[in-house]
This record gives C-alpha cells, sequence and structure tokens, in this order.
C-alpha cells in the first residue's frame, strides 16, 4: 500500500472484491403511457464468479423508490413493453408450469410476460434454439421476435430435430461458404437470425390465464429466406406494428457486406429495398408517431483515403428520396427517439469529452443542445407528454444512473434508482492543450487524492479502443479509480481519431495511425507532466484493443515511460487484417503499404521498456496470434536482458477462456491485480503480492 492511498477514506475502489460487487446498471424502457420505466441491474453471484441481471422499476416521477421486478437464478433482460401495459422479457429460467421432465431441458432464452395489473411473469413462449430479443410496436398489441434457425430447415418442429442431431452427436463444426464467420467472441452458424411475427392466443387487453403449451402464442417466420443477411442487423417495428424496418447486410464480393435498408410487411412477410447506397452503409432508426417517416443513420463506406463519417437522413417509408437531417452538423448523432408530435428527433452525439442529448427540427434542421453537463447519454425515451425525456447518464465520476430530461426548460435530475454513486477516490479535471497543427486535444485527469505540490502523484497514460470512440463514459472495464486508489493520476485524452471534435479531428489521423494519434498522445502527456502535482519520473503508458496498438507503437517510439501495459492490442498489422472478424472493414482502412508503415512490430528491436502483455483467447476482433506474436517477438528481439532463466521483465497474462473483454468478474480481478503488481514494480519501485487466485 502506498502512503498516498494510507491517508485516503476506503472507497470500493480500495478493495477488487467491493468493485467487482458494485450493481451495474444498463437499459431503459418506458411503457407506452409513459407512467412506468424499467432498467436492468446485474449483481454478483454469491461464489462472485458470474453477473446476472434483474429487471428493475424506476418511478418515473422521483417519489417512489426503485423496485426490483423479476428474480431468478437465470436472471431477466431484454425488456419491451406491449402497446397494453404488460412487460415482455427474455430469460432461461424454468417454467414453473412446465411439465415433469422438463427440468432436465437444457435452459434457453424464452419470452414472459408480466402482466401490468400485477401477478407473476408468465411463459409466453419457448424454443429449442432459444430467443435472442423482441420488439413491441407503440401503438398495438404486436411483437416482432427475434431467433436463430438451422437454414435447412422447414418449420419449427424440422429446426429442433436438427439441433437435436447435432447435440447428440456432439458436433460443434460448422461449414461456410461465406463471409464473416465470426464477431467479437462469438461463432457464427451453423443457425442464421429470422425475424417471427408472434401471433397471440385471445384478444388485446383480454385478462391473462394460464394456457396450456400447445395454446401458447406461435411464431410466424416473415424472413424464411434472409439467408445471413440479418446477422448482427438493427430492426425497428413501425408504432402499428405492421411494418419492420431493418438493415439486411449484402455481400459485394471477395468477402465484402454492406448494408441496405429493407421494409417487411409483418402481415405477408413481403420485402422490398426501401434504400441503396453503395457509398453508405444504412440502419435504421426510429420511425416518427405517425408512421410515415424513419430516420435513418449513414455511415459512409470507406477507403484508406476518404475517412468515415456519420450522418442522419429522413426517409418517407411510402416512398421517396432521403432527406438530409442537419447536413452541416459536425457531429456524428445516434438517433434514439422522436418527439410525439413529430416535429423534433432527439439524438445523443459525443461532444467534447461527454455525450449530451439534443433535439433536430426536422422543419428547421436547427440542433439544440438539451443537456449541458459533461455527461454521456444512452437509452433516451421521449415520454408521451413530449416534454419529458428520460435516459441512463453517466461520466467518469459515476456509474449509469437514471435521469429525467426537462425538454423545455433543459434540466436534468436524477431518479430514484436501483443504485447509488459510489465514493471517489479522488476528483476529475478537463484538460487541453494544443498539438503542433493547431488542434485543441482535450483529456479527463483522474487526480488521487492527497495529490498536490508536496506529494505530486505518478501518472497513466490511459489510451481509448475504437480508435473512433472518445473516454466520456463510465466504463467497469477499464476504471482508473481503482488505480486513483492506489496513488495514481491517470489521463484521459482524446487523440486524432477520437469522435466528438468533428470530421477533421477523424480525417487528421485516418490511415496513419503512428502519425497524428501518436503525437497528439505524447502532447496531452507533455502538457500534464509539467503540473506540480504530476511526478514526470514515475510514468507508465496502457491501452487496450486500439488502445494497445498505441500502447505498442509508444513503446518502439519512446523510452519515456517505465512500464507499458497492452491488452488484446494488434501488434503486426499485416497479419491483424485477415485474420480479424471483419477483415472486409480493415480492407478499406489502410492499403498494404499504409499498415506497413505504421505496424508496431516493425520497431520491436527499439523496445527498452518493461512491457505486460494480456489476451484472452477468445477473442475473435483482435484474434490472439497478435498477443502470441507480439510475446515472442518481445522476448526474442526487444532489447530487454534476459536472464539464465530465460526471464524477461516483460510479462503476459493470457486469459484461455477470455475474449476481447475480461468478462468474468474472478478475471477482472486478476487483470486489475496483476496490472497494479507490474507497475508498482516499475513505476513505483515497489514490490507487491500477486493476486493469489494465480496459485503461484
Ligand atoms: C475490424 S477492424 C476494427 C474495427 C473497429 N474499429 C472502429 O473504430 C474495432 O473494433 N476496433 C477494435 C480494434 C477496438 O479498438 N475496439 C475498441 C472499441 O470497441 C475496444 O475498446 O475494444
Amino acid at each position: 500500500m502506498t502512503p498516498e492511498s494510507e491517508q485516503q477514506p476506503e472507497t470500493p475502489f480500495h478493495d477488487l472484491d467491493r468493485f467487482i460487487a458494485m450493481p451495474r446498471l444498463a437499459s431503459l424502457v418506458l411503457s407506452p403511457d409513459g407512467s412506468r420505466l424499467v432498467t436492468t441491474v446485474a449483481t454478483l453471484n454469491a461464489k462472485a464468479t458470474e453477473y446476472g441481471t434483474a429487471l428493475w422499476e424506476v418511478d418515473p416521477r422521483g417519489e417512489q423508490s426503485a423496485r426490483r421486478i423479476t428474480s431468478s437464478a437465470k436472471g431477466e433482460t431484454g425488456a419491451s413493453f406491449l402497446a397494453g401495459g404488460d412487460l415482455l422479457f427474455t430469460s432461461a429460467r424454468p417454467d414453473p408450469e412446465g411439465a415433469e421432465g422438463d427440468a432436465a431441458k437444457e435452459p434457453t432464452n424464452a419470452i414472459w410476460r408480466l402482466p401490468a395489473r400485477g401477478g407473476e411473469a408468465q411463459l409466453v413462449l419457448s424454443r429449442q434454439g432459444g430467443v435472442r430479443s423482441v420488439l413491441t410496436s407503440s401503438g398495438a398489441e404486436a411483437a416482432i421476435v427475434v431467433a436463430d434457425v438451422l437454414p435447412g430447415s422447414t418449420d419449427e418442429g424440422d429446426d429442433g430435430a436438427r439441433r437435436k442431431v447435432r447435440k447428440e452427436a456432439k458436433v460443434a463444426a460448422i461449414l461456410h461458404s461465406g463471409y464473416p464467420v465470426r464477431y467479437w467472441d462469438a461463432d457464427l452458424g451453423p443457425a442464421e437470425p429470422r425475424y417471427f411475427a408472434l401471433e397471440e392466443q385471445g384478444s388485446p387487453g383480454e385478462p391473462l390465464r394460464t394456457v396450456d403449451a400447445a395454446d401458447r402464442p406461435k411464431l410466424r417466420n416473415i424472413t424464411p429466406t434472409a439467408g445471413s443477411t440479418l446477422r448482427n442487423v438493427k430492426q425497428v417495428i413501425s408504432p402499428d406494428g405492421s411494418v419492420v424496418v431493418t438493415s439486411v447486410r449484402i455481400p459485394v464480393g471477395q468477402g465484402g457486406l454492406r448494408s441496405i435498408l429493407a421494409r417487411i410487411d409483418v402481415a405477408t412477410g413481403e420485402r422490398s429495398v426501401l434504400l441503396d447506397d453503395p457509398g453508405y452503409d444504412l440502419s435504421p432508426g426510429p420511425i416518427s408517431p405517425d408512421g410515415a417517416t424513419l430516420v435513418v443513420h449513414r455511415a459512409r463506406r470507406t477507403t484508406a483515403e476518404v475517412a468515415p463519417q456519420q450522418t442522419l437522413g429522413l426517409l418517407p417509408l411510402a416512398g421517396g428520396d432521403l432527406l438530409p437531417l442537419a447536413a452541416e452538423w459536425d457531429r456524428w448523432p445516434s438517433p434514439a427517439a422522436w418527439l410525439p408530435d413529430g416535429s423534433a428527433v432527439l439524438v445523443t452525439a459525443d461532444e467534447e469529452g461527454a455525450s449530451p442529448v439534443f433535439l433536430i427540427d426536422v422543419a428547421t434542421d436547427a440542433v439544440t443542445r438539451v443537456t449541458g453537463d459533461a455527461a454521456s447519454y444512452t437509452d433516451a425515451v421521449v415520454a408521451p407528454d413530449g416534454r419529458t425525456a428520460y435516459a441512463l447518464r453517466s461520466s467518469y465520476e459515476f456509474p449509469p444512473e437514471v435521469v429525467t430530461i426537462d425538454l423545455i426548460n433543459r434540466t436534468v435530475a436524477a431518479l430514484r434508482g436501483p443504485v447509488e454513486r459510489p465514493a471517489l477516490p479522488g476528483r476529475l479535471e478537463r484538460v487541453e492543450t494544443t498539438a503542433d497543427d493547431g488542434q485543441l486535444i482535450g483529456s479527463w485527469l483522474v487526480l488521487p487524492t492527497g495529490a498536490d505540490p508536496a506529494r505530486p502523484a505518478p501518472l497513466l497514460l490511459w489510451i481509448h479502443g475504437g480508435p473512433l470512440g472518445s473516454w466520456n463514459a463510465w466504463t467497469w472495464r477499464w476504471s482508473p479509480w481503482l488505480l486513483a486508489a492506489q496513488g495514481y493520476a491517470v489521463l484521459l485524452p482524446d487523440p486524432a481519431l477520437s469522435t466528438g471534435y468533428g470530421q477533421h479531428m477523424i480525417d487528421r489521423g485516418w490511415g496513419q495511425w503512428g502519425k497524428a494519434p501518436f503525437t497528439d498522445l505524447m502532447a496531452a502527456t507533455d502538457a500534464v507532466v509539467v503540473r506540480d502535482d504530476i511526478d514526470e519520473t514515475r510514468t507508465a503508458a496502457m491501452g487496450g484493443s486500439f488502445g494497445g496498438y498505441m500502447a505498442n507503437w509508444i513503446a518502439g517510439h519512446t523510452d519515456r515511460f517505465a512500464a507499458i501495459v497492452t491488452h488484446a492490442s494488434l501488434w503486426a498489422l499485416d497479419q491483424f487484417g485477415p485474420t480479424t472478424d471483419a477483415s472486409y472493414y480493415w480492407e478499406k482502412e489502410m492499403t498494404p503499404e499504409m499498415a506497413s508503415d505504421n505496424s508496431p512490430h516493425h520497431h520491436v528491436e527499439n523496445i527498452s521498456t518493461p512491457m505486460l502483455v494480456i489476451h484472452g483467447d477468445k477473442d475473435y476482433r483482435v484474434p490472439i496470434g497478435e498477443g502470441l506474436r507480439l510475446w515472442y517477438e518481445l522476448l526474442s528481439r526487444s532489447q530487454l536482458a534476459v536472464d539464465e532463466d530465460g526471464r524477461t521483465d516483460h510479462r503476459f497474462l493470457y486469459f484461455p477462456d477470455e475474449n476481447h473483454w475480461i468478462l468474468k468478474p474472478q478475471h477482472a480481478k486478476v487483470w486489475y491485480g496483476v496490472v497494479g503488481h507490474f507497475l508498482a514494480h516499475h513505476v513505483l519501485g515497489n514490490r507487491t503480492d500477486l493476486p493469489p487466485e494465480l496459485g503461484l
């Protein structure tokens, strides 16, 4: 323990067990009448090895305390209100009305319904292949189910029989003829997503009754011939439930894919192309309350010379041209909801280290910033009065919480949610510096309690991933407060390629990762190490994913840091391109020459800084080959001395059963424990214990 931390009041960030046990809030849905808000809370199980989720209700008026409304060992998620007020959700919990022998079946995600009038949740629908998600319409008692089917199956019974054959033969093999074959940490296939209409028994609003399995609602496949085109795409349903608009990913030859928009008639399954623009990948935003207009999100398709750009448009669903929406606004908006009178669209967009809520007037294109604080908003929903919105809000000072937003007065207030804000072991400051080309570089600086000129804090430079992102929201994955609790200051800069600073910030780093992103990071570091509350002689750099790429690049280009931590990092760009799960994306990011010019592995001989390499074997985005090659090349070619046992000061923390993220709570503890140990040794000169769970 450092002298600094001994004097700090205890916070959950001083104890990894308390940190992983903090409940985590995600998602927010509002009932169509605006009277009920439902969120999801993840809590740690008794063995501290897994998170389970439950649904909680939050009073939109802020009067009542939040209350838990579901409970089961398997957890609940995917909440969505039916027009009449009943709540659908998904869960792999057992059916209390199930037949004998059901308990022995492998649990799959099924659809459950919690009646608005109270009472127990009832199983609505379960199928052998499980259910991915449910979409409900706001104005009619209609629901669409997204679920996977084996492509050759003729109906639900046949799908079940084919699954049984695979399962009993213990076959996991997948025969592919197209691309992609993996996504983040999931193997794609052999099943493919389909959309189903949920054919209800009984009339909307009719009191629920306990129904026999045979009488339960049925699924009607409305996309039987979709092939693999609906994998990992977004879809929306019209307010009257008659139309689904979806992205469709079409092959464009040689492993490439692009997204167009299709309209599916729910009654007939008839599908038509709504919008196809070879220059853009398209995804659907919300449909206007009158059902006439779709918000379209357009992501410009890149080349090595043309950087990405994201814009919105309005598309008449009855046919017509796409009308750009706020095209002159130099931000990348994510559409969230329409105002009930159809006059404006509520969006969020990264902006200078925050992600505020904005309103775009559809008649004038005028953009109004609604939330003024330096926080990030997600899951925004609008109440039927059109004056109030609700959202999840977080920042580097607090994890997600439920807030109410007054759209007229532009004020925000926290509601009585299921979780409290934790005490922090320090404070947050916004700092800025100017790069050589005049670009302003903004950063968040976490300062540990007690840092002052008499006791300057050691500094950790943390580099975000993407690279198209920004340090602007709370993350459980890289919490700077755990390091602040150990006495470190943590610098969170937004270099070139970060979002929220205009298109120029993207353009100046595109295809040149080793140039402006690197020099911006160094400029941000230079600007804080001159502070008298920071100790310039004790610094380290860390990053994950693209941030890990940057950490590797830094290692080969400067010895200013005492240690470097590189997690799930890109090392050799020539091999990364064809082995990542989305090579077609990478192909449009750099030419082979640019990849070679910007590849950290060419600079391994310059590396003289101890590096902690961290990688998960199930990482399909940055495949394990990057970590393995980095590790071997560090040992065989970097400048660090090797002792007679073949050991250097480099370390490799390998997770055989984790992916791009470290998800298991016990592994998150090991991650933070090993990182803390490595930094204490190389930055502070302290010997600390390794996590006992490593068994060393
Ligand atoms: C397949 S090429 C990279 C696509 C994407 N880049 C977008 O900016 C991406 O996934 N990059 C990862 C290498 C990465 O840095 N991921 C970030 C953000 O998800 C991370 O923090 O993991």
